[in-house]
């Protein structure tokens, strides 16, 4: 389209594209109030605009860090606010959005970028995977008799909203860092955190736990609404701990909650072992797993160096990145690193099956046996499935 504009915001546009985002949501205008406690953010981010030549779509991002397998962090991008005007979609405004911010992040030197996707069939064609998965977990709390064996846990103290928001940055960051995908949440981050919480529910309640050495765990929870009597569903917004004991602690906490018949822990690690804890493991049940967060890998060299790889023998990938070409060519990925090379591949793969495979949460020799995979040394499958596996789930466990 050739009087088609694509440009970073000013920042007085931002708050058009606010608007534009959440009506591209089915979300009505946000309230000055409300503009002001998100506003800083929009700032500190990179916001980009379609002009036709009015404002007829938007995306930014926000700097962030990832942790990957082996403990080292990565300078990332979360993206999100991507939204294109009622009647100005299927013309290609996305793509020129994708274009856009994807090469100002190859720039930038960011190595990675994720996102939570509205739907599965969007992302794939920019380059980004499916990355990380997650479990809807439903207890009903009168099946929910802890086994004697469970730890103790130790002290936990309820605080309100107003109370408990000024702590929450220092709660995560003590608390949730300790497994792999997880990332970091600037100053900017928590404003709109409160709001979507403050809009969520009337009564949000955060509990912290404390252990032998201080503060190690906290959720945050609200009882839906008409809980007036023991048919309560208590809703858990944020869940994270830095030991079982804690994670334990925290699950007493919850089930001494009154009023209440059904926990709902949303978007939770699929290897977080909430069954375990009860008599009958029935008490907990997996309602769903969906797409947590799709991960693309802006500066493949930088993104395989800084993660570690499990034993087995090295493996040649040869890369297509059709977004961003740079990336195009061989990597061999060992127990010792993962660096350019000549030789010949085993493996052939898109950039957003090698997003899928970074993390190991889907396996080389299912994303070959599905064909995802082009297999040129049959028994690279299987060595790519230890290189990239990891011993715990990975999970992001921050939505934005
Ligand atoms: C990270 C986040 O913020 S997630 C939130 C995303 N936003 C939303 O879901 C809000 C509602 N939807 C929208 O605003 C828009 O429909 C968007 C952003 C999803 C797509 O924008 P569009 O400008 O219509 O996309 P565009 O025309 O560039 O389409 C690019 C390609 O994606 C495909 N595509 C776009 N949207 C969808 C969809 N919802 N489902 C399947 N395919 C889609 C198009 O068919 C096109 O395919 P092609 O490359 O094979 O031709």
């Amino acid at each position: 389209m050739s009087d088609r504009t694509v440009r970073l915001l000013r920042p007085d546009e931002q708050r058009a594209a606010w608007d534009l985002f959440r009506a591209a949501l089915h979300v009505q205008p946000g309230t000055d109030e409300e503009w002001e406690r998100v506003s800083a953010a929009y700032r500190a981010e990179r916001s980009w605009g379609v002009f036709e030549p009015d404002l007829v779509g938007t995306a930014r991002s926000f700097a962030s860090e990832m942790v990957v397998p082996g403990g080292a962090r990565l300078p990332l991008a979360a993206v999100t606010g991507v939204g294109v005007k009622a009647g100005r979609t299927r013309r290609g405004v996305l793509s020129a959005l994708q274009a856009a911010q994807l090469a100002d992040l190859a720039e930038s030197g960011v190595a990675l970028a994720l996102l939570h996707a509205s739907e599965g069939a969007i992302y794939g064609r920019y380059g980004y995977g499916v990355t990380t998965l997650a479990n809807q977990v439903v207890v009903k709390k009168h099946r929910a008799q802890l086994r004697p064996d469970v730890p103790a846990g130790g002290e936990v103290t309820v605080l309100g909203i107003d109370e408990a928001a000024p702590k929450w940055p220092e709660l995560y960051a003590s608390t949730a860092m300790g497994r792999v995908a997880a990332m970091t949440r600037s100053e900017v981050y928590w404003p709109s955190h409160e709001a979507h919480l403050r809009r969520r529910a009337k009564l949000v309640q955060t509990a912290v736990h404390r252990g032998p050495d201080g503060t190690d765990g906290y959720l945050i929870y609200h009882v839906e609404d008409g809980a007036t009597h023991d048919s309560g569903k208590l809703q858990v917004m944020a869940f994270h701990y830095a030991n079982p004991d804690a994670f334990a602690g925290l699950w007493r906490f919850l089930l001494s909650v009154d009023l209440v018949d059904e926990i709902v822990l949303p978007m939770r690690p699929l290897d977080e072992p909430h069954a375990l804890l009860f008599t009958d493991p029935r008490a907990a049940k997996t309602e769903s797993t969906e797409d947590e967060s799709w991960l693309r890998l802006i500066d493949v060299p930088a993104a395989l160096a800084a993660r570690t790889y499990g034993p087995a023998e090295p493996v040649v990938l040869e890369l297509s990145d059709r977004s961003l070409p740079a990336n195009d060519g061989r990597y061999r990925v060992g127990p010792d690193g993962a660096s350019r090379t000549d030789a010949e591949p085993a493996l052939r793969l898109s950039a957003d099956t090698l997003a899928m495979l970074y993390f190991g949460t889907w396996r080389a020799s299912a994303l070959a046996a599905t064909g995802r995979i082009e297999v040129l040394d049959p028994a690279a499958p299987e060595a790519a499935d230890v290189l990239f596996g990891t011993r715990e789930s990975v999970w992001c466990g921050t939505f934005f």
